[in-house]
């Protein structure tokens, strides 16, 4: 006997968290269980507003249809929606066995605010993830040199987010002398085209990671001079099976893959610890988010202390 149960979250975020220049006070989505006789499988199904092209009332509907075909005996037909596709099959993945419980919970931890507090958070950490690109770029090159030489065992990732025109990019790399840039591990997207930031990194030495990039239509993996790793996020790429394959190419192209949060409840992030320690063996996810929320979600992250809700609270929307 199979069952599915849709059931709808909202997570308070903590004050300021600004995602893609927007002001954001709270996180949706919908959590879907499947049971099928003594077995149990949960997924995230939650597109991430500025990110997603999909509505969680969309993805709502086309979860619907995608669990009531299961639900009669079939697989759930992709339904082009990532967030959907991406949660019903994680779903079915940990139902069936098949996404191992073994996580890499090690996380890269992500920073912005003041360089006091920064040097507090970092100190003995070999990897963070720092943004840049919301300031003045001789503001952000001036504070990556400052935390490089302040903390001589630290590497970073940066991210841009597109923000930069080539110009701005120059003055951030003047900034940060060539010897600091090796401790740079990559910069993501730092110019508003790929086209631009391909150029950059050649320029700069600094190397390149795409990010968004890996979502514009039309996107093949392959090695490229200067580019050195891409950011998947899980829930704005799609099922399991398209992850799986990105992956792969990804790795066959000797690139680095760093999967990535696009800020999932505690539920979510713990299976996104689960896929990295499976398929991204000795990368390091970039999964540092839970620290916007204000709660856990059904399954705690080790070491967090933020009040966990258990499955008997949530509000179930739908079910069949
Ligand atoms: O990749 C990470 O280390 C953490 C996740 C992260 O940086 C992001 C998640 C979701 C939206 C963005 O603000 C940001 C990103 O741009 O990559
Ligand atoms: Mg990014």
């Amino acid at each position: 006997m199979r069952r599915a149960t849709l059931y709808r979250y909202r997570l308070p975020l903590v004050p300021g968290t600004v995602l893609r220049d927007r002001r954001v006070t709270e996180r949706e989505g919908l959590l879907v269980q499947l049971c099928h006789g003594t077995a149990v499988g949960w997924g995230e199904v939650a597109p991430l507003p500025g990110f997603s092209r999909e509505t969680l009332a969309e993805a709502q509907a086309a979860a619907q249809t995608g669990l009531a075909a299961w639900r009669a005996g079939g697989a759930p037909a992709q339904s082009g929606l990532p967030s959907v596709d991406w949660g019903l099959s994680i779903a079915l993945a940990e139902l069936t066995g098949a996404l191992p419980d073994a996580a890499e919970f090690t996380t890269v931890p992500l920073c912005h605010g003041d360089p006091d507090a920064l040097f507090t958070r970092l100190a003995g950490q070999p990897l963070a993830k720092m943004k840049v690109g919301l300031y003045e770029a001789v503001r952000d090159g001036m504070l990556v040199t400052l935390l490089l030489e302040a903390l001589p065992d630290l590497r970073l990732r940066l991210d841009a987010n597109r923000s930069w025109t080539p110009e701005k990019a120059r003055q951030f790399a003047r900034y940060v002398a060539p010897a600091l840039r090796a401790r740079i591990a990559f910069l993501e997207e730092p110019c508003r085209t790929p086209q631009a930031s391909r150029a950059f990194a050649q320029e700069s030495g600094i190397p390149l990671a795409w990010d968004e990039t890996v979502r514009d239509s039309g996107f093949q993996v392959q090695a490229e001079p200067g580019l050195a790793a891409l950011v998947i996020k899980p829930m704005l790429m799609g099922s399991l099976a398209q992850v799986q394959a990105r992956i792969t190419e990804a790795q066959a192209a000797g690139l680095a893959v760093v999967i990535s949060s696009s800020v999932e409840s505690s539920l979510g992030l713990t299976q996104l610890a689960r896929l990295a320690a499976w398929l991204t063996p000795g990368s390091t996810p970039g999964l540092d988010t839970l620290s916007l929320m204000a709660a856990q979600l059904v399954r705690p992250w080790p070491g967090s202390t933020l009040p966990l809700r258990p499955a008997a609270d949530l509000q179930e929307v739908w079910s069949c």
